[in-house]
């Protein structure tokens, strides 16, 4: 996901600002009280008066030009504002930087819960939440009023010319090239590599447990099994497993720059700087894999990977789009799907993990679907096909991300005055932000919205199959995922293959309900599992 969060991408508000603000405040220390030093001695300084000349006269000036400029601020606050549910005055200048410095869904709550549609302002620009299933929607699917708004960081790291900063037509134009990339047939050629980098993951998953009796956090072992089966399924055999090891190690860089607000300036040091270094050692063998799969494709080899497809779709006779691709324009497209893929998809599965193992009865299901599946044999490699006959499991995965809706919300903004209800018009250059978490907790389409219920997708005539409008775990519109097939369907099979190779305990800590926002939302304490090799008589 692409949105902040995060996140686009989303992009959802992340803002940690602490350690920039640290590297750039101020060091002066306070001066030591002295008790020695009587009060009568202290210096007061004098307010300067009219009598003061020059001086005096300046600062009055100024004074008087600061304060306008604060009433200002809170006259244009109010008047955006009109009669949304929000603070009446804003914090000057500020505004709520120092909620978005810690986001939580308490918080978040909170303000989905003040109204359907709310106000804030931070650093002085003007917010609108949007909570409702209905207003969300229109803005995600109102193209002529609203576009993606990606944090500032965003562009630093993707580069401005990447596709991702399309809109209207030119986005719609190239994205449907890309389509062709998630097609059915094309997630058959990825499924399979998919499957052995899971599998292999999972070996080494349990060799590591071998070795320590105390369970241990998945948070960045699921992400890097996730980076390394999707730089497989992007690259195939034209990238190694040494550059793939290096952008997984240098990517958590990028997820920690993704920031409401930066230190303005990618200066060494930075969380920016940080990032582009990652980005530009990704791309360098990215660039590297599209050159190959050219060649590869070019001496006649069978597409093998998503690059290889894409080449080979480039070279059809009747393909109709545009053919010429530089090996960087390729590279920055893979590298906006990592980018839109790495948060949300290890908060996706390591929910799933989650979910799985606190859940016995379902995670027996799971596993009767699978032998039923798979007729004892465990090793037979999954097909297209056979993710379509695990109806349980699909039901699973899809209630595990409406309970925990790996992006919460998708900055968006208004490129002109946007008449979003009856009676309130978004004023022009505004953030809008489209919430999904009410969409997902809506108890009058899930009955109990926080309980996690696979079997509520199992009935077709059931609430939750009769509104897909407010299944909005991958968006809506002409920015909705556009990989939201492939995404669920690798959460399918990494959570099989689990199922059959894997015994699970979880370790539950007081944190282990609570919910961290990095990005994406993850169980605070990255949840502490405990692997050991199947036993098949559980
Ligand atoms: C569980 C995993 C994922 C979730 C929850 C997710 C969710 C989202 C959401 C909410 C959006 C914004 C939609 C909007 O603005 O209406 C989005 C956009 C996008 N996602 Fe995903 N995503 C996931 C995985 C992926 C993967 C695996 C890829 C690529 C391989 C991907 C590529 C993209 C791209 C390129 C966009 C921008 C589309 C555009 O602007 O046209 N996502 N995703």
């Amino acid at each position: 996901m692409i949105k902040q969060s995060q996140g686009r991408n989303s992009l959802e508000f992340v803002p940690t600002m602490s350690a920039n603000l640290k590297d750039a405040s101020f060091a002066a220390s306070m001066p030591s009280s002295t008790p020695s030093a009587p009060l009568y001695n202290l210096t007061v300084p004098a307010l300067p008066t009219f009598a003061g000349g020059k001086s005096a006269t300046w600062f009055w000036t100024t004074t008087t030009i600061i304060f306008s400029l604060l009433a200002l601020e809170q006259i244009v606050y109010r008047y955006k504002k009109r009669h949304l549910p929000g603070d009446k005055w804003t914090i000057p200048l500020i505004g709520k930087f120092a909620d978005s410095m810690s986001p939580t869904m308490e918080g978040y709550k909170k303000q989905w819960d003040s109204g359907a549609l709310s106000a804030i302002s931070v650093f002085n620009i003007f917010i609108v939440m949007a909570s409702s299933n209905e207003f969300s929607r229109k803005i995600l699917n109102s193209p002529s009023y609203t576009e993606p708004c990606l944090v500032h960081s965003a562009k630093q790291i993707l580069r401005p010319e990447n596709w991702v900063f399309l809109n209207g037509k030119e986005h719609l134009s190239y994205r449907r090239g890309l389509n062709s990339l998630f097609t059915r047939r094309a997630l058959g050629i990825y499924l399979p590599i998919q499957e052995s980098v899971t599998r292999k993951h999972f070996a080494t998953w349990l060799a590591d447990s071998a070795k320590t009796p105390r369970a241990q956090p998945i948070m960045m072992t699921a992400r890097h099994l996730n980076m390394d089966a999707s730089l497989h399924v992007f690259c195939g055999k034209h990238i190694s497993d040494e550059a793939a090891l290096e952008i997984s190690d240098k990517y958590w860089a990028i997820t920690q720059s993704l920031e409401l607000v930066n230190f303005p300036l990618a200066l060494p040091g930075t969380k920016v700087y940080k990032a582009i270094q990652a980005r530009k050692a990704a791309m360098r063998w990215l660039e590297l894999a599209a050159k190959r799969s050219k060649e590869s494709m070019a001496s006649g080899a069978e597409p093998e990977c998503m690059l290889d497809e894409w080449v080979q779709i480039l070279n059809d006779p009747s393909y109709k789009g545009r053919r010429e691709f530089s090996d960087l324009e390729m590279a920055m497209v893979l590298f906006s799907f990592l980018f839109a893929s790495q948060d949300a998809m290890s908060s996706g599965l390591i929910y799933g993990f989650q979910h799985m193992a606190d859940n016995p009865d379902m995670l027996a299901k799971i596993r009767a679907e699978q032998a039923t599946l798979r007729q004892g044999n465990y090793d037979k490699p999954l097909s297209l096909e056979m993710i379509d006959q695990m109806p349980y499991l699909n039901a699973f995965v899809k209630e595990s991300m409406r309970v925990k809706p790996p992006v919460t919300m998708v900055p968006y903004k208004t490129t002109r005055a946007f008449p979003i209800s009856d009676d309130y018009t978004v004023p022009v250059n505004s953030m809008v932000i489209p919430s999904f978490y009410n969409s997902l907790h809506d108890p009058s389409v899930f009955a109990e919205p926080d309980k996690l219920d696979p079997e509520r997708w199992l009935d077709p005539e059931g609430s939750a199959n009769k509104n897909p409008k407010n299944y909005i775990v991958f968006g809506s519109g002409p920015h909705r995922c556009i990989a939201l097939e492939y995404a669920h369907m690798n959460i399918v099979l990494v959570l099989a293959t689990a199922a059959i190779m894997l015994d699970m305990e979880h370790e539950i800590t007081p944190e282990s309900n609570e919910v961290e926002i990095i990005a994406t939302l993850f169980p605070k304490d990255g949840c502490r599992l405990k692997f050991s090799p199947r036993n098949p008589d559980h």
